[in-house]
């Protein structure tokens, strides 16, 4: 994994080499607090030991037993589903991968109308066990594989924490079950069992992926200039503090459209504290370029633009045309269009003095994607330290779930009463 930071420099906002190399002593400070932290598997560093802790064996036994599935449907939510899904949704597989990541009653119709569930995984992932959204979701997919005469203790895989419902469903109907690892927060553990079952379950290579995650590891340094993960949470951090509070995700890359998704939950649910955080932004080139640019570019100055790109990708070929202006495209390929495109938009924003980074992998394959993935999370850490955030917790998101499930009566939650005290100005398109 390449990091370019050349595009922040004398942007607005932007960064100068004097400001980065007083920020490198911090830097060297934190990478410092980290190495401590991973020594000891603090809570939250433990994450960033996983490419040495991950136990791919444990993993494949686990999930040996389903024969040949056509499909696994992951059952989680959050950092519980997104790891998985950003694996999933940028390698190629046999077995297709299905996540049930919202109570949508319209979208899990239509996905238990669509998997085949006798050959189907339920692959159900929750370190608390009390997940609401997980929970629901797996009565009702119990309750379909009942009903289509489906023995669902053949067909489920259990990921969660020591205790709680779902360890014990496992226990009772000795299911197959995984470890969350200990003092691993979800949106982290892409890394491990959280993460990795599903590749497992879907022939990929997850060692190569833990290989990534460990070259991401041993790139970790005591100067930005000396590890691209640490360069980009510096550059990051530093240019939220100068006013650029949206960092828009920008991968060139459909395969990683939900490494987007799965950025946006590190980034927010991490750094979003005390009111201060940079908010992640999801978007996608070339396709973005036609819909958001014209805000990246002449909205206001308070954004960073990452972009994400393989270096090398499969290609097809534009056939020669006659079409009145377009004998340029003829001959090219949709991946020379592709390049042309973000080379475009890189400098058209640079022309802006807008701030960008170009973030670049060999291509999208396990070991390059475990790379990848532990290169911003330890941008994310890093970022935590240097802003002195609590980068492990996320205690914002309790209020809410406490007040749905009041008024679901699951308890008795003060948070639930304040839902009745909305405030109301209805405007109605009724006539
Ligand atoms: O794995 P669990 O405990 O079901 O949590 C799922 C997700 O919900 C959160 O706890 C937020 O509510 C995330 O941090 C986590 O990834």
């Amino acid at each position: 994994m390449d990091v370019d930071i050349g595009n922040v420099l004398g942007t607005s906002p932007g960064l100068t080499t004097e400001y980065l190399d007083r920020l490198d002593d911090r830097v060297t400070d934190a990478h410092g607090t980290i190495e401590d932290g991973m020594a000891t598997e603090e809570f939250g560093y433990a994450a960033l030991t996983l490419p040495e802790t991950a136990d791919p064996d444990t993993i494949r036994t686990t999930v040996s037993g389903f024969e040949d599935p056509e499909a696994v449907v992951t059952v989680g939510i959050g950092g519980s589903a997104l790891g998985a899904a950003t694996l999933a949704n940028a390698l190629e597989s046999d077995v297709d991968a299905y996540f049930l990541d919202n109570v949508d009653p319209d979208h899990t119709e239509r996905l238990l109308a669509e998997l085949p569930l006798a050959e189907t995984v339920v692959n159900v992932v929750s370190n608390s066990g009390t997940t609401a959204e997980t929970l629901a979701n797996f009565l009702v997919i119990r309750e379909a594989m009942d009903r289509n005469g489906v023995d669902w203790t053949e067909r489920t895989v259990v990921t969660t924490g020591p205790e709680g419902n779902l360890r014990r469903l496992a226990d009772r109907h000795d299911l197959p079950a995984l470890d969350v690892p200990a003092g691993v927060p979800g949106r982290f553990s892409v890394l491990s069992t959280v993460g990795l079952a599903v590749a497992a379950l879907q022939g990929h290579d997850v060692e190569a992926i833990i290989r990534g995650g460990a070259d991401g590891k041993a790139s970790l340094a005591g100067s930005l200039y000396d590890s691209p993960a640490y360069a980009y949470g510096a550059v990051a951090y530093a240019l939220a503090e100068r006013g650029a509070l949206t960092n828009v995700l920008l991968p060139y890359a459909e395969s990683l459209e939900t490494f987007a998704e799965w950025f946006a939950q590190l980034w927010a649910e991490s750094l979003g504290k005390d009111g201060v955080g940079q908010t992640p932004a999801r978007a996608l080139g070339a396709t973005d370029q036609h819909s958001q640019l014209q805000l990246y570019r002449a909205g206001p100055r308070d954004k960073l633009v990452t972009f994400v790109r393989p270096r090398e990708r499969a290609d097809v070929a534009i056939p020669e045309t006659d079409l009145e202006g377009l004998a340029y495209l003829g001959g090219g390929s949709l991946g020379g269009l592709l390049d042309a495109e973000f080379e475009a938009t890189e400098a058209s924003l640079a022309a802006a003095d807008r701030p960008t980074v170009r973030i670049e992998i060999d291509r999208v394959d396990e070991r390059a994607l475990g790379e990848l993935l532990y290169g911003m999370e330890a941008a994310c850490v890093l970022y935590g330290e240097l802003a002195s955030l609590e980068t492990f917790t996320q205690p914002a998101v309790e209020w809410g779930k406490r007040a749905a499930r009041g008024l679901l009566g699951g308890g008795d939650f003060p948070e639930a009463d304040a839902v009745s005290d909305k405030r109301e100005l209805v405007i109605s398109g009724d006539r």
